[in-house]
């Protein structure tokens, strides 16, 4: 049976239900089922001049095979009427039930993937939640130890040690334990579900010239190069740590399955840079599969018609992929 992949609706008024509409045009071979609130997609369909039928799906056995053209959604009730491109905090405890849903959705055995488009996480945590990305939000909610942010594109997979952190909270973050379980689960997960018999991984260093033997910073030689060191034993093909900002070049992305930096910033602009709009950002660590978009809420592209789908048809793909991997191998 094909996969059954459960999609959120994102932040409601930024393109998520944009790029969900664009993207369900075309065919996928899995039961699509958008988790949302279907007046919010009726309109925005209007309003973008699209013509998609909408199937409200009060049960979950009617699902059928996804077709280009039309959505199913499971019915989630926003607190308001949307305006499109204008943030609402009344809206917000409806996104967070999206995610809970499909998270759960997907322990329960529901779904066998779940997709995020994006969410606004200023105005979740407005609420008073401390909202900081889904990442989070799955990990809590799936009680995991360790979770990975990995973003995939054409030339590249990048993992980051740490996920969204204010950069004066990075150093302290840095320690063996989690250089370790963050090295340990994100080498299962490119075995298990990408396929890396013997994932190599490149590693940065967290300062300039990765610490420049010491004389710009002390992290590289008391914490990473000794984790590493300890990593090795066990196994792993470990490159680095390397300086972060000659580490992303062919000669060395091409010996290597994945790269790991140290922090947000320093791994994913590059990443971006090389594919903005068609990247893939995948969570690992966690019991369920989850994959997301590369991009925010464009609150400012929200019903212009001008969001590209590129990069949640990508997500939609290694969701229906991952879980189809995953069925294979029970
Ligand atoms: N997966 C998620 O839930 C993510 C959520 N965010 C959230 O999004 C909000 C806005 O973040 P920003 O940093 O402004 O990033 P953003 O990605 O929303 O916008 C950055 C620029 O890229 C453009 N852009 C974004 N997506 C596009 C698309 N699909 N097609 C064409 N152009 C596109 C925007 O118009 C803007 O010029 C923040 O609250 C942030 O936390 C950001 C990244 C990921
Ligand atoms: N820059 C990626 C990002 O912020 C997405 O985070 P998450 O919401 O997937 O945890």
């Amino acid at each position: 049976m094909s996969p059954r992949i459960a999609i959120t609706s994102g932040e409601p008024a930024g393109i998520g239900p944009d790029i969900i509409l664009s993207a369900l045009q075309d065919s996928f071979a899995a039961q699509l089922v958008i988790v949302g609130d279907p007046d919010l997609f009726r309109r925005r369909a209007t309003e973008l001049g699209l013509n998609i039928e909408v199937i409200v799906r009060d049960d979950l056995k009617d699902l059928t095979e996804h077709q280009a053209g039309t959505l199913q959604v499971l019915p989630t009730p926003l607190a308001n009427a949307v305006t499109t491109g204008v943030l609402d905090v009344a809206n917000a405890p409806y996104v967070l039930e999206t995610l809970r849903i499909t998270g759960q959705g997907c322990l329960d055995g529901d779904f066998d993937a779940v997709v995020t488009p994006p969410v606004h996480k200023g105005v979740l945590c407005e609420t008073g939640a401390h909202f900081s990305g889904h990442t989070e939000f799955f990990q809590a909610l799936c009680n995991s130890p360790q979770v990975v942010m990995m973003l995939a594109s054409q030339a590249m997979r990048v993992a980051l040690v740490t996920t969204h952190l204010p950069l004066k909270d990075i150093p302290a973050a840095i320690t063996p334990e989690t250089i370790k379980t963050v090295t340990r689960a994100l080498f299962h997960d490119l075995k298990t579900r990408f396929g890396c018999d013997n994932p190599r991984i490149l590693v940065c260093g967290l300062n300039p010239h990765a610490g420049e033997d010491g004389h710009l910073g002390h992290e590289e030689i008391d914490i990473i190069i000794p984790a590493l060191e300890s990593l090795r034993q066990e196994g792993m093909n470990l490159i680095g740590p390397l300086p972060a900002d000659t580490l992303f070049q062919t000669k060395y992305l091409d010996q290597a399955d994945c790269v790991l930096a140290m922090y947000h910033d320093q791994g994913l602009p590059v990443l971006k840079y090389s594919g903005f709009g068609n990247a893939v950002n995948i969570t690992l660590g966690l019991p369920i599969i989850r994959t997301s978009v590369d991009h925010g809420t464009a609150l400012d592209l929200a019903g212009t018609g001008q969001a590209s789908d590129g990069s949640l048809k990508v997500a939609i793909e290694h969701a229906i992929t991952m879980a189809t991997n995953a069925q294979e191998s029970t």
